[in-house]
């Protein structure tokens, strides 16, 4: 039976957002995440807080009909805990007062499934779970709390908590724009937790970080609450206070003339990120052991002294670290590691493109912004896919950025509509309309040996998707069309436009949504994977890549309203869409039935 639509996305959001937040957990430690929370942050600052915190934990809230099925959840996405849950105080606190609700309401409780770090060490993911039984009247809530993640976070445990270290740490973080954001006691596990929003120029999804101590700190939680709660990140403009949210006297954030040196010269950490990538430096290192200056630049051919310079602006950036005993040397952090060459994923191509063709594109903004046009057609003389496909070398390179950002991915084999074509009687086709490498293809025949694939793609595409299926072992479940949009093939089951739609403009989306609606027998669904773009402002990637599509594509991000225009204008209708990591989203679309006959 089908589900229905909101408990379709429902599923999926929190399975969803269960294996991103252990998937993180996993990937990043303490040395990575600091520099990326808290930019700028270095030197015997960064020391302190790391010497004093580590990494614990991802917090999210999640919201089952009881917790008998939240365990369940959290089984299928491999997050066992064997201890029994104990009641929120915070979080159910800071739920009452948002959605104006009596506490006694809500039954919000905690679970920390374990996960090991890839550094070894044990971490967890911090499940908040709002029980939300069926016509509860609290399903509002819990739309509006997954829409916003307002109680996302990533937590550092303090290790050996004093009211000093306490109000030490809390400075530390005011000095790089980290605002308090309230916190609490928890007498039934007797620890104390302090919120905060990271600063605007923070590099990573999650956008509130908690300090936590166990034990009862409330002289110090007393003075952290002081200040104002915001609701969600503020932005400039006047607090409940009445005071300037950007002023740095009240909030103790950067001053501004400081942040804007930042991100001036965010230029320099693409390119010292490119050049670590293209001398091959984090192939020459690695995260378990220091190597020295001298050593690394005799195997790399570079110079010694250069080098360090290079080595300590990225261990400011968290790629790497600096270790002094026994001597001076440098060690590769999880997130440089991701730019080794061997590295499952590894995002090496990502740091080749954005050092390379689209830098060089990027200097041309202004003609984008003055004329509406890709400053890189302006540039290179033609569109960004035919200059790519006549270069074999850099053809190969764009396929293999895209694979590396195809993170986002993750959790699309168990869309709903993929898992239903996988159980039906006779063998279903899922038809990835110019799927790029075949690396999604891969990700969902892998997972439903009984789907058979077609991928349509320009012919030079198709040769490496051959590659790519065959070597997964997928190839023989594999057809493929070398051609154009207007060649989709019809019959198929589920069909897969992924990362497509945001690189043209509303017209030309309209022809390439128009080929796929008349290719799709009735019964067949559309899964579309694009960035949205927030309603609220809020900060997210897809207005990082507006810019970016604007600039070099000459195609543009969109919100959910706008892409369900397009569909309806074709049409097909927009069902639901739920969010994938990256700031990702997997938008689900169906034909529209056609009106019933008029009676006469
Ligand atoms: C941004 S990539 C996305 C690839 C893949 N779907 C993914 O998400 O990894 C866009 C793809 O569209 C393909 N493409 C561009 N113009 C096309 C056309 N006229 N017909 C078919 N495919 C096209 C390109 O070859 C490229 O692989």
């Amino acid at each position: 039976m089908m589900t229905t639509l909101s408990d379709e996305t429902m599923l999926l959001d929190d399975t969803a957002r269960l294996r991103a937040a252990a998937a993180f957990v996993r990937e990043h430690d303490s040395a990575s995440l600091l520099p990326l929370l808290l930019p700028g942050i270095g030197g015997p600052d960064l020391r302190a807080l790391a010497g004093h915190c580590h990494f614990a934990h991802a917090g999210m809230l999640v919201f089952p009909p009881d917790e008998e099925s939240l365990r369940a959840r959290l089984a299928d996405c491999g997050l066992t805990v064997d201890t029994p849950s104990h009641p929120s105080v915070v979080v159910r606190g800071r739920l009452a007062r948002r959605h104006r609700r009596d506490p006694g309401e809500l039954d919000v409780r905690i679970l920390r499934p374990q996960v090991l770090g890839a550094d070894g060490e044990r971490r967890a993911v911090e499940v908040f779970a709002l029980t939300v039984p069926p016509h509860s009247g609290l399903e509002r809530i819990a739309a509006h709390e997954r829409a916003h993640g307002h109680e996302a976070h990533l937590a550092f445990e303090i290790d050996h908590p004093d009211p000093l270290v306490l109000r030490g740490l809390c400075a530390i973080l005011a000095r790089y724009g980290a605002r308090p954001d309230g916190g609490g006691y928890n007498p039934h596990e007797d620890g104390t937790v302090l919120y905060f929003t990271t600063p605007a120029a923070a590099a990573c999804a999650y956008r509130r970080l908690e300090l936590y101590a166990h034990g009862d700190h409330r002289d110090a939680l007393a003075a952290h609450l002081d200040h104002p709660e915001p609701n969600t990140r503020p932005s400039a403009g006047t607090t409940a206070t009445g005071t300037t949210a950007t002023d740095p006297a009240t909030t103790g954030a950067r001053p501004p003339a400081e942040t804007l040196l930042h991100l001036l010269t965010g230029a320099w950490s693409t390119q010292a990120l490119a050049s670590f990538a293209r001398l091959s430096l984090p192939d020459a290192m690695d995260t378990r052991t220091a190597r020295r200056t001298e050593d690394l630049a005799r195997l790399t051919g570079t110079h010694p002294r250069a080098l360090a310079t290079l080595l300590s602006y990225l261990a400011m950036l968290g790629a790497v670290t600096r270790e002094d005993l026994p001597e001076e040397g440098f060690r590769l952090t999880e997130l440089g590691a991701l730019l080794r060459a061997d590295a499952p994923a590894t995002m090496r191509p990502l740091a080749l493109m954005y050092g390379g063709p689209f830098y060089r594109s990027f200097g041309e903004l202004d003609h984008s912004v003055r004329t509406g046009q890709a400053a890189f057609d302006h540039l290179f003389g033609e569109n960004h896919f035919d200059h790519f496909a006549r270069d074999p070398e850099l053809a190969d390179l764009f396929d293999r950025s895209m694979a590396a950002g195809s993170r986002m991915f993750g959790p699309l084999p168990d869309h709903p509509a993929l898992t239903a074509a996988a159980q039906a009687p006779a063998s279903a086709t899922v038809v990835d309309v110019a799927g790029g490498n075949g690396e999604l293809l891969r990700r969902i025949l892998t997972a439903h040996p009984n789907l058979r694939g077609v991928l349509l793609e320009r012919p030079h595409a198709v040769a490496a998707a051959r590659r790519l299926l065959d070597a997964a072992g997928c190839g023989a479940r594999c057809d493929y069309r070398a051609g154009d949009f207007a060649d989709v093939p019809a019959g198929g089951d589920v069909y897969v436009l992924a990362r497509i739609l945001h690189d043209w403009d509303d017209d030309r989306c309209r022809e390439i949504l128009g080929h796929c609606a008349r290719a799709m027998p009735d019964h067949a669904d559309l899964l579309i994977v694009e960035r949205l773009l927030p309603t609220d402002g809020s900060p997210s990637l897809a207005t990082a890549w507006d810019l970016h599509m604007l600039c070099n594509v000459g195609g543009r991000e969109r919100r959910a309203e706008h892409y369900a225009r397009l569909l309806a204008d074709v049409g097909l209708h927009l069902h639901g869409h739920s969010p994938l990591p990256l700031d990702g989203h997997v938008l689900h679309v169906r034909k529209t039935p056609a009106p019933a006959p008029r009676k006469p």
